[in-house]
């Protein structure tokens, strides 16, 4: 499957300050000329953002967890992410693999060859020689101890929201091998900045890696 189109991921724990640049970002993009799909995971599609209201709200086994998280992602690379791709659009995405694997992985503590696994057979299409995996992935890095000062009273807490610190260290964690088990993919945000500092850091990231054009301004 051709590819020509850019799929960037934003990740980090709950409360690292990514949502508030994924407007910004896509402003940017538009402004150069690109198409734009902004999505998010899980979700993205009519039937992921149903698994997704079960996957926030209800309690379950990690695997059930995994199952219906790799569920909703197969119906999103299907009909919204591959199709996108294809078109030479910029799919800008709220989450992917990297959360199963810090979230249900160091998070839960649940077998990662079984996410390898599941990661493999969601991830591969007929015509597509390499698994599909983000171009780029902005991590957003910060102490789990100031996420969650973020948060207070922030927004009503999900099922991930009300973890308590310890399971948001075993995320980062998470976070942090991935990140180094994929050092070319992944792009490190040191969010404990100010969010112009962040966004800075963002914009000078994405002009490094060739994907936006120099001297823009927010
Ligand atoms: N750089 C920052 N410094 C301080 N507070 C921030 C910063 N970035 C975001 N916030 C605030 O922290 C909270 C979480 O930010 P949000 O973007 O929703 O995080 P995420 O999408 O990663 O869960 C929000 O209340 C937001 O206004
Ligand atoms: C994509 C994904 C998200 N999640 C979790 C992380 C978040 O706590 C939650 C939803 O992410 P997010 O959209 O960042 O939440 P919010 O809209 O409240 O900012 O789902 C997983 O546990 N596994 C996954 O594979």
């Amino acid at each position: 499957m051709s590819d020509n189109g850019l799929f960037l991921t934003l990740e980090g724990i709950d409360g690292a300050g990514k949502s508030s640049h994924l407007d910004a970002l896509e402003a940017l993009f538009r402004a150069q000329g690109r198409e734009v799909v902004r999505t998010r995971e899980p979700g993205g599609t009519p039937l992921a953002e149903t698994l997704r209201g079960l996957i926030l709200e209800k309690p379950m086994d990690p695997l059930t967890e995994s199952l219906l998280v790799f569920a909703a992602r197969r119906d999103h690379i299907v009909q919204v992410i591959e199709p996108a791709l294809v078109r030479g659009d910029v799919v800008l995405c709220d989450r992917f693999t990297d959360a199963t694997f810090a979230y249900q992985g160091a998070g839960r503590g649940f077998d990662e060859a079984v996410l390898s696994t599941l990661e493999q057979w969601v991830q591969s299409e007929a015509g597509r020689a390499t698994l599909l995996q983000p171009h780029i992935t902005l991590w957003f890095d910060l102490a789990p101890e100031i996420a969650a000062q973020r948060l207070a009273g922030a927004r009503v807490p999900d099922k991930f929201e009300a973890q308590p610190v310890e399971f948001f260290s075993r995320v980062a964690q998470g976070y942090a091998a991935r990140a180094a088990a994929d050092a070319k993919r992944f792009v490190r945000i040191d969010a404990s900045q100010s969010r112009d500092q962040v966004w800075q850091q963002v914009e000078t990231a994405l002009v490094a890696r060739g994907v936006l054009s120099g001297g823009v301004t927010r």
